[in-house]
């Protein structure tokens, strides 16, 4: 069985305000989110549930004691736990359960901010309170803190991770501990940022059959990144109301990562009765991205091939890309194209297609990815990774390759060329948001296309 060939469900006791938020953003990340706050149908839902994360932000005695609940049959049943203390260093009551929690065990991740930590490490409440969405201070280090927290409560937790969210983000477990920067300084600037990303990093905690502290690594600088692509609009648009649901948008984008596209067929019949049939069976199995590409078509076969495969997208929600063509695009009203170094510039397509069109742009350098994301690409496809059956002439890039375009550009990453649940390793899928495949799904039995898209899903 593949875990992530289903949507994790994941319980909440969350805070009321931002409680709706939560919600979506699990679902953006790929999650199906249950928000009972009802103590008497926990033993019927609890088991049937793959994480659970209690957040205590609008705490009262009464949630306290069906969190309690909750925690003890999580605990039994083995789920995965996230604890987020939200204002534990604003008063005892507070503060006290959470030690107290954290001390009953059976939780699997500690997430909160720099105050909070402080507060549950010394088990005293701060003389100055700064509110309870208040991040770190830029320029504090907290590589002792997070360790130290950790080591405190992982003798009564097994395989605890502790995060510290801010500025930087600092992690730590059995592994060892790790630091991440990245993000907006627009998170703070809306209430209920801190509350999504527990949504993101339980969702991806639960689905990936990655090792849990790489899938939160992973889930963090999949929201660090998320956070600037949604500031970059947002500060174009001059309208900070609008960052959440961008925000929201771009980590839906990043939680998608397969990108199906088409083999050219060499006549109707194979279009018809092999193309067709595969490609809904991936559709079916989680497709984000689905592209039409061909080369040696004339325009009336390709008009009529790319509207039954649209027709098919809208049907699955799969985002339709058309190659190449952005007359073929804006005659069908496909939602966007793919253009590489040799096609029509980005801007030319834009002005072309509209502002709302997807544009993505292939990058198998450095250089070419910064003048792809500074022409206003929406997403790379970056490769070829490994040899290609299907584009012989692409030479494969290097690892490093990768590895800078990662370091250098936030948009959303999709390797290409070669990809096969072997050759993709986390070393590759660490720099990725996604992969773009051909052969190994058309030249794959109808009855292992299913399989074959869990295989690689699971590796994000
Ligand atoms: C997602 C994705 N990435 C890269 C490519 C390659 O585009 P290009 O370099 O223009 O080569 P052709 O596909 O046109 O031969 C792609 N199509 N899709
Ligand atoms: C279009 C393209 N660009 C680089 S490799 C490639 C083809 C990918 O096909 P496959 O998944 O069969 O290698
Ligand atoms: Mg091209």
């Amino acid at each position: 069985m593949y875990l992530a060939s289903k949507k994790p469900i994941i319980h909440f006791l969350t805070n009321y305000v931002t409680m709706q938020d939560v919600a979506n953003m699990c679902i953006a990340s790929g999650g199906r989110p249950i928000m009972s706050d009802a103590s008497m149908e926990f033993e019927e839902i609890i088991p049937k549930v793959d994480g659970v994360v209690i957040n205590i932000g609008t705490a009262d005695q009464l949630r306290f004691d069906k969190m309690d609940h909750a925690h003890r049959i999580a605990k039994a049943h083995n789920k995965i736990l996230l604890l987020d203390p939200v204002g534990c260093n604003a008063s005892r009551f507070r503060l006290d359960y959470c030690i107290q929690s954290l001390k009953n065990g059976g939780i699997s991740i500690l997430k909160c901010n720099a105050h909070e930590a402080k507060a549950l490490l010394n088990e005293e409440i701060s003389p100055t309170f700064v509110g309870v969405d208040s991040q770190t201070v830029m320029g504090e280090q907290h590589h002792e803190l997070v360790r130290n927290l950790w080591k405190k409560f992982e003798v009564y937790n097994l395989e605890l991770i502790v995060i510290i969210t801010g500025a930087t983000d600092y992690i730590a477990s059995s592994k060892g501990a790790w630091e991440l920067t990245g993000g907006s300084v627009l998170q703070q600037r809306i209430t209920g940022t801190g509350c999504m990303l527990n949504s993101l990093i339980i969702t991806r905690a639960c689905a990936s059959s990655m090792d849990r502290h790489e899938a939160i690594l992973k889930a963090l600088d999949c929201m660090n990144r998320s956070s600037q692509m949604a500031a970059k609009w947002i500060v174009h648009q001059q309208r900070l109301g609008l960052y959440k649901q961008q925000l929201l948008d771009e980590v839906a984008k990043r939680s998608a990562p397969i990108y199906l596209i088409t083999q050219e067929t060499v006549d109707e019949q194979t279009f018809l009765y092999s193309c067709m049939p595969k490609t809904k069976l991936a559709l079916q199995s989680g497709v984000g991205y689905l592209q039409y590409r061909v080369k040696d078509k004339a325009w009336e076969e390709k008009l009529r091939e790319s509207r039954q495969l649209q027709a098919l997208a809208r049907e699955y929600g799969t985002t339709f890309i058309i190659n190449d063509d952005v007359r073929l695009a804006k005659e069908i009203g496909a939602d966007g194209v793919h253009l590489g170094i040799q096609d029509i510039s980005i801007r030319e397509a834009r002005l072309e297609l509209g502002p709302n069109a997807v544009v993505g742009a292939t990058a198998k350098t450095i250089q070419q990815a910064r003048c792809a994301a500074k022409n206003g690409a929406d997403y790379l496809g970056v490769g070829a990774l490994f040899s290609s059956p299907t584009k012989k002439d692409a030479l494969p890039m290097d690892l490093t390759t990768l590895q800078s375009i990662y370091n250098h550009i936030s948009l959303p990453l999709y390797g290409i060329g070669g990809i096969t649940p072997n050759l993709l390793t986390q070393e590759y899928t660490k720099y990725l948001d996604g992969v773009a495949m051909v052969s190994t799904i058309y030249q794959e039995k109808n009855e292992n296309i299913t399989k074959k898209i869990h295989q690689i899903r699971e590796n994000f």
